[in-house]
């Protein structure tokens, strides 16, 4: 995806958004931080007060009254502490679920036309960054809340001791949030950039594994390697720039622990001396500082945190928030019957490329099967998938049943249109589940008259475990002939009104391919359009269509 300009403050909201999905949870978590900071701040009031107590030599039942509280103080803090993580483990996990549902239910809708230039498989590898979110989370939700309410706490806390410590701690707090928040638009966008160049080394990665043999049979060159190279140079320029930003951070923060330490133990210092505050007082000061300048660091640290989370978000969020398929509302009942089809005038083009179809006119009846001819690259295969609904951007008009295609309710659409596109593939899982997708109206007597008709029994028959034999990504290690076969069956039998074909038969045999055929039109009223230059395949069709090499119609012939 391309380098886009990123604002803080929209990525905050998004982040914010992301965060308010759990709440309660992140409410309950935020409670139980302030709650520990409270306590962990009441120490230094007992410890003060103890001391008082040792100093003036009183030694009696209210010091063991309050050391029994200071530890109590203790116990409660790490109870109310394992309490957070068991909220925070809570979330992490609801994460997961939220984002691997939320991927799984977008990617089949996404709007291929806005997509065409990118390769999906890749895209997805954003999947990953809600395990780097995840790993923010506790620092977002535990650490920072934390950090920041015992800075603000411990500071309203020495503003008790002396006036003079409100305004020391309003200006620094000042200082160091105009720093960060003006510094923090390019650190984001340097982030950015470096996190997508760790995702383009990882495609180019995937990319050498995918044509694992083009490069390893390849001799003697280094294009790999060089492209690699390129590729992590790109990322460590981003990198180093996203960390220069971020030490200007660190350095802010740094000067402000000095600043604060040097200030508070000075002005306590001076306090003690002029009789102002007394000796436990300027021991729980100094406690509250310590607190404080502990606070201070883990903000220090956890910085690198918080940009990686806003980043993860903003990278899930190219699949969560990418485009989809825009819908109609019309149904198309389903129904054994086969659906008319028109194209008015249709002229397309993939992007901003020269048409690819121009001017196209033609209708076919209902029921009808339709062989679209014409040399490779003439168009015949965009005809098909501009009726599939998912490319919108055409003029004229595509009608089926009279009614315009982009009228129609998506899923009701591929819930009637049965697509085979030289685009689909083999997916990781069992036989059974590539052949019926999932749909259980399927019985085993069609798929194993199918399996006959094309040919694939037999090598069903070799598998020991049949239809439930697990497939590879992508068909790998079948015969190409067996993958086809697999998508064809996959395409012919669930029942639908129209039937989309990309050089269906090819791979058949005479035989088998005039089974088939027959097959089709016995079992289905559906109406039938075959992308394919195939030249003895006119013969069983009711129409042919040819399209010349400039994607316009050439002839039409009707069956005699
Ligand atoms: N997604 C796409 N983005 C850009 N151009 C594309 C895309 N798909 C196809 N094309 C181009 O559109 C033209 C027509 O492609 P199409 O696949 O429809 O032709 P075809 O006649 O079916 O070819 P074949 O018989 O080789 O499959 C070709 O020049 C092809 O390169």
């Amino acid at each position: 995806m391309a380098d886009k300009p990123v604002s803080l403050v929209r990525s905050l909201l998004k982040l914010n958004r992301i965060l308010m999905l759990e709440r309660k949870d992140f409410a309950a978590a935020c409670v139980f931080a302030l709650l520990a900071g409270l306590v962990q701040l009441s120490l230094p009031l007992g410890i003060q007060s103890i001391i008082s107590f040792v100093l003036a030599g009183t030694i009696s039942t209210s010091i063991i009254v309050l050391i029994g509280m200071v530890v109590f103080g203790v116990f409660i803090n790490g109870l109310l502490q394992v309490r957070q993580l068991q909220i925070i483990e809570k979330v992490k996990q609801k994460l997961f679920v939220r984002y691997s549902l939320e991927y799984s239910d977008r990617l089949p809708k996404l709007n291929i036309e806005k997509l065409d230039h990118e390769y999906l498989p890749e895209v997805v590898n954003r999947y990953f960054d809600s395990v780097s979110l995840q790993k923010g989370i506790d620092k977002l939700m535990i650490d920072l809340p934390a950090a920041v309410i015992q800075v603000v706490l411990g500071l309203l806390l020495l503003s008790f001791y002396h006036p003079v410590f409100i305004v020391f701690g309003l200006v620094l707090i000042t200082i160091v949030f105009t720093i960060i928040r003006f510094t923090s638009t390019q650190g984001l966008q340097t982030a950015y950039r470096a996190s997508n160049f760790k995702y383009a080394v990882a495609a180019w990665l995937q990319e050498i594994a995918r044509s694992i043999k083009s490069f390893k049979y390849t001799k003697g060159t280094s294009l790999h390697m060089n492209k690699t190279d390129n590729l992590v140079s790109d990322y460590l320029a981003s990198r180093t720039s996203y960390f220069s930003i971020l030490l200007t951070q660190f350095w802010s923060l740094i000067s402000f622990k000095i600043i604060i330490t040097a200030a508070m133990l000075i002005i306590g210092a001076y306090l003690l001396v002029d009789q102002q505050i007394n000796v436990g007082q300027f021991i729980a000061a100094d406690i509250v500082i310590i607190a404080i300048i502990g606070s201070i660091e883990k903000l220090i640290i956890n910085l690198d945190t918080v940009y990686d989370s806003i980043i993860s978000v903003e990278k899930l969020s190219e699949i969560t928030e990418a485009e989809t398929e825009q819908s109609g509302q019309l149904e198309l009942p389903v129904k054994n019957e086969g659906v008319s089809i028109a194209f008015d005038q249709v002229t397309f083009a993939y992007g901003n490329n020269k048409p690819v179809l121009k001017n196209i006119t033609f209708s076919i009846g209902a029921g009808n099967m339709v062989q679209i001819k014409g040399i490779s690259g003439s168009g015949k295969s965009t005809v098909l998938r501009l009726l599939t609904g998912a490319f919108k951007n055409y003029t004229g008009n595509i009608l089926l049943n009279k009614v315009p295609v982009g009228n129609y309710e998506v899923s009701n659409l591929r819930r009637n249109t049965s697509i085979l596109l030289g685009s689909q593939d083999i997916f990781q899982g069992s036989l059974w589940e590539n052949i019926t997708m999932g749909n259980g109206t399927i019985s085993i007597q069609q798929v194993n008259e199918l399996c006959e008709i094309t040919g694939l029994t037999q090598f069903v028959k070799s598998l020991p475990q049949g239809y439930d034999t697990h497939m590879l990504p992508v068909g790998n290690k079948l015969a190409e002939n067996v993958r086809r076969n697999i998508l064809l069956i996959r395409a012919v039998v669930a029942e639908h009104r129209l039937m989309l074909l990309e050089d269906p038969f090819a791979h058949l045999l005479p035989e088998n391919k005039s089974n088939m055929i027959s097959y089709i039109r016995k079992n289905t009223e559906s109406t039938i359009l075959i992308a394919s230059h195939d030249e003895t395949l006119g013969q069983y069709c009711d129409q042919v269509i040819e399209l010349s090499t400039e994607g316009e119609v050439l002839s039409i012939k009707n069956k005699a």
